[in-house]
């Protein structure tokens, strides 16, 4: 059997892997593969329900259509240490060199212990509800992708969840709306920066305006809009507690002269205190990162420090 043809589905080149393929093996192999390669993948034909998605599309895009004075009832709070909260940078002068041009909405949406509700909009009124559903949804999913990362290290389905991450209920999930809107001049500007992501994993639905790219072999690759496909990207500290040998993808976003675009990310992290480091049974290889606990690496990365 063609392996290489059965397992990956593609019109472009960043990798997509069907998850509705009855050979479990070829799916894990698929996102090993595209993790040690690209650091990114979609999946389609996962098991969240397409309506769903289209219920938080809904109820996030209406809270951004909120007036200005709406949206601060959730706002970020001056000098707060903990990014929790709605922010606005969309307004920044077009040339500002280096700035990212977007908006967001931060707020924890698993453990229960970290769930903050003054940062989840009321307005509308079934926004809790439908983020409480997706959260379950996209738990069940991401240990699913983490348990074929774990074993294509040769290691046990649970190894990353739980050493790495901490575990299933320590493991903090992170709903962040990014909202970019129309940019008269976007090839002066880009929505994010390009950068690899501190935390995890994150897990993108993006809406039908095209944006996001990736970096590999020094050139810059769009990844493709499909309806109802989620987006992988693997982050720093997956790529510590590898060894290396998943890619933390360096990526960025351009802005629509017209259009808004949005993207729902949910970000995985392990908790501040949690030290990132090969995993165990790669201890046998000489460990390419020194250990750091997460919250060091993000201060670190924030105020650009070096980190090994
Ligand atoms: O909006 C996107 O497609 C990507 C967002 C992203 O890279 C991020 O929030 O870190
Ligand atoms: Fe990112």
């Amino acid at each position: 059997m063609d392996v290489e043809r059965d397992q990956i589905v593609s019109t472009g080149p960043i990798p997509i892997v069907d998850l509705s393929q009855t050979n479990e093996e070829l799916m894990a192999r698929a996102v090993v593969k595209a993790s040690q390669e690209w650091g990114v993948f979609q999946v389609v034909n996962h098991e969240i329900p397409e309506e769903l998605l289209r219920r938080l599309q809904k109820v996030g895009r209406q809270f951004f259509e909120l007036p200005e004075k709406e949206k601060e009832a959730v706002a970020k709070p001056a000098n707060s240490k903990d990014i929790q909260g709605y922010a606005t940078n969309s307004h920044k002068e077009d040339t500002q060199d280096g700035a990212d041009r977007s908006d967001h909405l931060f707020h924890n949406i698993s453990p229960p212990s970290w769930i903050d509700y003054r940062y989840w909009p009321k307005n509308p009124p079934h926004y809790r509800e439908v983020n409480e559903e997706y959260a379950r949804h996209v738990k069940k999913l991401v240990e699913k992708i983490l348990g074929w990362l774990s074993e294509g290290l040769g290691l046990d389905r649970e190894a990353l969840i739980k050493e790495g991450f901490g575990g299933g209920d320590t493991a903090v999930y992170t709903m962040k709306i990014n909202h970019y809107p129309p940019c008269p001049k976007p090839g002066l500007v880009l929505g994010l920066q390009p950068h690899t992501d501190i935390h995890g994993l994150t897990i993108l639905v993006p809406n039908e305006i095209p944006g996001l790219q990736v970096f590999k072999d020094d050139q810059w690759f769009d990844v493709e809009y499909k309806p109802y496909a989620i987006v992988f990207l693997i982050g720093d500290p997956i790529l510590r507690m590898s060894n290396g040998k998943y890619k933390n993808v360096l990526h960025r976003t351009t802005m629509d002269k017209e259009k808004t675009r949005m993207s729902w990310a949910v970000l995985l992290k392990p908790t501040y205190d949690k030290v990132i480091r090969p995993l165990t049974k790669l201890d046998d290889e000489a460990p390419k990162f020194k250990p750091i606990t997460y919250g060091d690496h993000v201060y670190r990365k924030v105020n650009n420090l070096p980190l090994d």
